[in-house]
């Protein structure tokens, strides 16, 4: 059996069917594309939460018995307190009180969604170890499972996939159609799944091994043997960003490791920096990491190594964003900035000898040339001038050339960013190329570094927990600066107080924000 588009739905109903009656009519008249979980806790009403939202099932709230009528149908949950639904992808996990009695159920519908890593596949076809990131709920299993159907059906690889939760191949013996021909160890207590994964490379030969939720210091090591023998490691692992990850020390090991190194006198004022500094350790575990944004937007970092050196040196990380619209894949290159990575200190903290995906590719289409060099000089930003509109990341254009159709045609099929600038005039283009680096003038790195810090802190806790946090007071530059940064997440920001309390205050998405507080740095003018 082959899956189809179709089969979410045919699944579905067997989730459904493990409802008490008068939920199972409820949730059939949802639509089961827009269903992600039910969530079933005692004395409270139940819900479905869905692609946009959640419903309430019914106002009656849940009792003991409907509980156990889910439990009776899918079996106790395992030590990792979840259960599955045999030859399906669901998932049902149990939250337990104090004496161990299951008082709230959470049943994700699994799906297995063919297409979903269209905007990864040259990655996942590169034989590169790809870590991917993301918030809990933004589809990481389910491009994982398609990443293994992909390696064994389309590249026809020998993939294992080592299944803690049977959460990628589904519960029962016989794997769900969903990951191909991969096949499939399961893991008797999640506390094996370090051993589970060095059993695969030793017994089995595979080619590629997948692993969901890397999450200990076992694990890491286990991933880092893989990587040694060559094999190739798709996974996913607790964090959102490359930086909670740099800074998660149980797992900073799969991106090369933290440590901390004092620098001679010398070295501190070439690099003009501190005597004690953070360095990366050791090469990455994970070439790429693929940071889900969601389900259809990643920010992929082509050379962790590189991201993470930028990441210690206070720099932004750049990266690729790949977005998916229309089945269409749209690659746009993230400028990174500041400034240029300090050379490595030793032969003991070599790079990592992946490809590097090189500076930004600048093209300058009406703007002059000789201007735009002496200004990028200026800025110490580090850049590639290229000579053809095809090789561009991004292009600077003169307002008047902007819709010269060449260009356009261009830009459509690159997905290379667009600049303009006003006039040909230095002050016009520092501005522009300011703005496009993210470089704040007038105001010192350290300042900058913990406004930027505290924006994306604050942005992970408004994703994660769907509340709106207040940073704290900044001045107009560092607020635009965060302001920019929280854009790039689709998230609302309005700045609230007047100078020198000014700050910004970041909803969760679709929050209904008064429009007349409307964040005026975004036009720059704040
Ligand atoms: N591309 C997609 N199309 C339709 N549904 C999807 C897609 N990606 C994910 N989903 C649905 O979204 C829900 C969450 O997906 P998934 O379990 O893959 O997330 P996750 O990031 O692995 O979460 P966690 O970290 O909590 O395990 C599931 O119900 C899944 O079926």
């Amino acid at each position: 059996m082959n899956p189809t588009r179709a089969e979410p739905d045919d699944d579905f109903l067997l989730l459904v069917g493990v409802l008490p009656s008068p939920l199972q009519e409820a949730v059939r008249g949802l639509t089961p594309g827009e269903v992600l979980e039910v969530v079933m806790d005692l004395g409270r009403p139940p819900e479905a939460r869905l692609v946009q939202g959640s419903v309430r099932l019914r106002e009656e709230p849940v009792a003991q018995a409907d509980l156990e009528h889910v439990l009776a149908q899918v079996g106790p949950p395992g030590e990792d307190n979840r259960a599955g639904i045999e030859r399906t992808l669901h998932r049902v996990s149990a939250i337990r009180n104090r004496k161990g009695r299951v008082v709230g159920l959470t049943l994700r519908v699994g799906r297995a969604v063919f297409g979903t890593i269209d905007m990864l596949k040259d990655l996942i076809a590169s034989g590169r170890n790809v870590l991917l990131l993301g918030r809990p709920g933004v589809g990481k299993t389910t491009k994982l499972r398609e990443v293994a159907r992909v390696l064994a059906d389309d590249l026809r690889k020998r993939v294992m996939v080592v299944d803690t939760s049977n959460e990628i191949g589904g519960d029962g013996d016989i794997p769900h159609p969903g990951i191909g021909h991969a096949r499939r160890m399961q893991v008797s207590r999640p506390d094996r799944q370090h051993d589970v994964m060095i059993e695969a490379v030793e017994n089995h030969m595979p080619e590629a091994i997948i692993v969901d939720e890397i999450g200990t210091s076992a694990e890491a090591t286990a991933a880092r043997t893989i990587a040694e023998r060559g094999v190739q490691l798709v996974a996913t692992a607790h964090g959102n960003t490359l930086e909670n990850l740099v800074l998660n020390p149980t797992l900073s090991d799969l991106v090369g490791g933290v440590h901390t190194v004092t620098l001679s006198d010398e070295e501190a004022r070439r690099r003009n920096t501190q005597k004690t500094v953070s360095e990366r350790k050791a090469p990455p575990t994970f070439d790429l990491v693929v940071q889900m944004v969601g389900r259809d937007e990643v920010l992929v970092h082509l050379n962790t190594a590189e991201a993470v050196d930028r990441l210690l040196a206070g720099s932004e990380v750049g990266g690729e964003r790949r977005l998916l619209t229309g089945g269409e894949v749209r690659v746009e290159a993230v400028p990174h900035a500041g400034a240029p990575l300090p050379p490595p200190r030793s032969k003991a903290a070599p790079a990592a000898p992946a490809a590097p995906p090189g500076p930004l590719r600048l093209f300058a289409h009406g703007v002059s040339r000789d201007l735009m060099d002496r200004v990028l000089r200026e800025l110490k930003v580090e850049t590639r001038v290229v000579g053809r509109l095809e090789s561009a990341d991004l292009i600077l254009t003169l307002r008047s050339r902007a819709n010269d159709p060449k260009m356009r045609r261009v830009v459509e099929r690159t997905g290379a960013r667009v600049e303009m600038v006003k006039r040909n005039s230095s002050a016009e283009l520092r501005r522009v190329l300011r703005g496009v680096f993210m470089l704040v003038e007038g105001v010192d790195e350290e300042q900058v570094r913990e406004a930027v810090a505290e924006a994306e802190h604050a942005i992970q806790r408004v994703l994660n927990e769907g509340v709106s946090v207040a940073l704290a007071p900044r001045p107009p530059r560092l607020r635009k600066l965060q302001h920019r940064l929280v854009s790039r997440y689709h998230l609302e920001t309005v700045s609230l107080g007047s100078e020198p309390l000014r700050h910004l205050v970041l909803y969760p998405l679709g929050a209904e924000v008064e429009a007349a507080f409307h964040e005026s740095e975004a036009e720059g003018t704040a």
